[in-house]
């Protein structure tokens, strides 16, 4: 069952384009991710989802409600902003007795306290957390509505590997409790790591949605060779290898050669390299990874600013 139905969402700001017809849904009970690069209008896509922007266009359903005319949705989900800030003074246990104020049937705070490790920290200042207990309270606070969908917006930004680790199991754990959540991200590995599936958002625009195995197949294989050719090799390898079976990208940087492919094509590239005398050298072989799903995809990489 569809827990969000997104058609065709559109949003300008001064006359730019942000979103350019965005649609999506989102299965119950799954962690369903939203990447893309800084400025692609993932958070403006998922705030008209919540309700906190109008869109110009499009339509948008959660749990079949429309979040800018129904507003009782609010007591349904949970959302963590993006800049979410709380008073430095205020303590972990009154932020949470607040939030828990707003709602109606709130979950009981101090079974989140104790889920989230911060029974400890319950009388500590905000200002005093670290990285990874501010997060571990934001989570608290975006599941103390007893929400049916969170939304999580680039939660891991700004925390140590370690804690971004930490971070990932507890977004596990939130599945686990059978919340359907939204996660916003321009990480490959958290989105690969956590997603059951992702809607790949550039400029405005969803390029796809898929699994993040079916978005690294689509792109053209599940495996890569790298490796380099002797200083006096000619030909073209482009010629030479993009015709083989299994191959399905080739692309030569000086020397340096890359062939993704799939079933047997390592061993059919380098036979056919040595019957045409091509001895590599620096040979490597690596699975594909979601950063690569994304450049095929988009012609780009995901670190660019727009
Ligand atoms: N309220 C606003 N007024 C004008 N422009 C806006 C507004 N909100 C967002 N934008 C612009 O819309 C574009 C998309 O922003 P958005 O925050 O949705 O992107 P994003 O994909 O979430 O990126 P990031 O990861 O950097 O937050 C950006 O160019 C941004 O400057």
């Amino acid at each position: 069952m569809a827990i969000i139905d997104v058609t065709d969402l559109t949003k300008s700001y001064s006359g730019k384009t942000i979103l350019d017809g965005v649609s999506f849904s989102v299965e119950q009970g799954e962690i369903f991710g939203i990447l893309g690069p800084n400025g692609a209008g993932k958070t403006t896509a998922v705030e008209c989802v919540e309700g906190l922007r109008r869109p110009d266009g499009g339509t948008i359903r959660v749990l079949g409600l429309d979040p800018h005319r129904d507003r009782t949705i609010r007591e349904r989900i949970g959302v963590q902003l993006q800049q979410t800030q709380l008073p430095e003074n205020i303590k972990v246990a009154e932020a949470l007795d607040l939030y828990a104020s707003f709602y109606g049937k709130p979950a009981d705070w101090r079974r989140l306290l104790d889920q989230w490790g911060l029974t400890e920290h319950r009388n500590a200042r905000f200002g005093k957390l670290s990285g990874g207990q501010k997060q571990r309270l934001f989570i608290a606070l975006a599941l103390v509505g007893a929400p049916t969908v969170a939304f999580l917006d680039e939660l891991t930004t700004g925390l140590d590997p370690q804690a971004r680790r930490a971070t990932w199991e507890h977004i596990k754990r939130i599945r686990d409790t059978g919340v359907t959540t939204v996660l916003v991200s321009h990480f490959m590995d958290e989105v690969e790591e956590l997603c059951d599936r992702v809607a790949v958002i550039d400029r405005g625009r969803v390029i796809a949605v898929d699994t993040p195995t079916g978005l690294i197949e689509r792109a053209g294989g599940r495996q890569q060779m790298r490796f380099t050719l002797p200083i006096d090799a000619t030909g073209d390898p482009i010629a030479l290898l993009a015709d083989l079976p299994g191959v399905s990208e080739v692309s030569v940087d000086g020397r340096h050669v890359t062939v993704a492919g799939t079933d047997d094509f390592v061993t059919t590239v380098t036979a056919s390299l040595a019957r045409h005398g091509l001895p590599v050298t620096e040979l490597r072989i690596d699975s594909r990874s979601l950063e690569d799903a994304f450049i095929a995809l988009t012609g780009h990489s995901l670190t660019i600013d727009q």
